[in-house]
């Protein structure tokens, strides 16, 4: 089966993310390919000589007629872009997943791919399993649990901050307690895979999550548990962190190398996947 390589691929988000996927782009998966990157107004991009299109407006991104956008920005820009991006027939990778727990944006991406004819791909992101448990879910699924790990300084930024001093949490302690709907709304940047673990599982409200600062993990700890029909599921990810975001686990972004690869290589087996 051919290959279906898109030529123009936008980068919506340029941080620790974003430079990764757009190496392996150049690299690797898409070498060919024109690239382009959404970033905000006023950011300027530092020219590294290599060729980017830069836009800080949507509608400027829209008329450069893109046929894949990567979501690796937040959640904002997963409400404001991408229905735009997917009415106009571009297909779209989402990394903010926890930008779905909002019913709202879940029936704009919906409704806007659907009129576009265009996908919104959906990436595992830190979390595995989720194969397992979207299978699982068709017996019935009786809980779903999930509980995830981070050293005290990877919790900077958020509620975490007024539940204890993070600098100086030396037991494990719990920085929140709900389900899923509630963690990937209050913690956008730290609780999407809760939203993956909802979306294929249980859905967010029966999906029960706890988030705790752990001082003796020095990787992003996420613990899956399910038990249903099918039998029961636990699974443990102990993720390296990537070197320039610290909240974000490096399997984020190989996630969507992943999702990249099986988008452009739908039925093929190659050998360079078994190593
Ligand atoms: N599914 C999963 O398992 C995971 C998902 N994520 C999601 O991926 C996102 C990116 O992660 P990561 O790369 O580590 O985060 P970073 O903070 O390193 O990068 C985010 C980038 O997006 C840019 N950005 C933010 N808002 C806008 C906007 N409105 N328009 C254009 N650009 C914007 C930021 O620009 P600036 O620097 O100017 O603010 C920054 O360059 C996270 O916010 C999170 O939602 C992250 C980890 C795991
Ligand atoms: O990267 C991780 O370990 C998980 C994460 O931040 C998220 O789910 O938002």
């Amino acid at each position: 089966m051919a290959e279906r390589k898109p030529q123009r691929i936008a980068l919506l988000g340029r941080g620790a993310i974003g430079q990764r996927v757009e190496a392996a782009l150049r690299e690797r998966l898409a070498p060919d390919a024109t690239l382009a990157a959404l970033v905000r107004p006023g950011k300027t991009v530092p020219d590294d000589g290599a060729a980017l299109a830069v836009f800080s407006e949507l509608e400027a991104l829209l008329a450069w007629r893109p046929e894949l956008a990567i979501e690796c920005a937040g959640h904002a820009v997963v409400a404001q872009a991408v229905p735009a991006l997917l009415r106009a027939g571009c297909d779209v990778v989402i990394a903010s997943v926890g930008a779905l727990g909002d019913a709202g944006v879940r029936s704009a991406i919906e409704e806007a791919a659907g009129a576009g004819q265009a996908r919104p791909i959906v990436v595992s992101g830190a979390i595995g399993g989720l194969d397992a448990l979207r299978a699982a879910r068709r017996a019935g699924l009786h809980s779903v649990r999930y509980t995830g790990r981070k050293p005290p300084l990877a919790w900077a930024g958020t509620p975490a901050e007024a539940r204890c001093m993070l600098a100086e949490v030396r037991m494990p302690t719990v920085v929140f307690e709900g389900h899923a709907a509630e963690a990937s709304r209050a913690y956008p940047k730290n609780a999407n895979v809760t939203a993956a673990v909802a979306l294929a599982g249980a859905g967010f409200e029966r999906t029960a999550v706890t988030l705790i600062a752990d001082p003796r993990v020095d990787a992003n700890v996420h613990e899956l548990h399910a038990e249903g029909v099918f039998g029961t599921l636990s699974l443990r990810l102990a993720n390296a962190p990537l070197p320039d975001n610290p909240k974000t686990s490096w399997l984020a972004a190989l996630s969507i190398e992943a999702a990249l690869h099986a988008h452009f290589n739908p039925f093929s087996i190659h050998p360079s996947d078994w190593s």
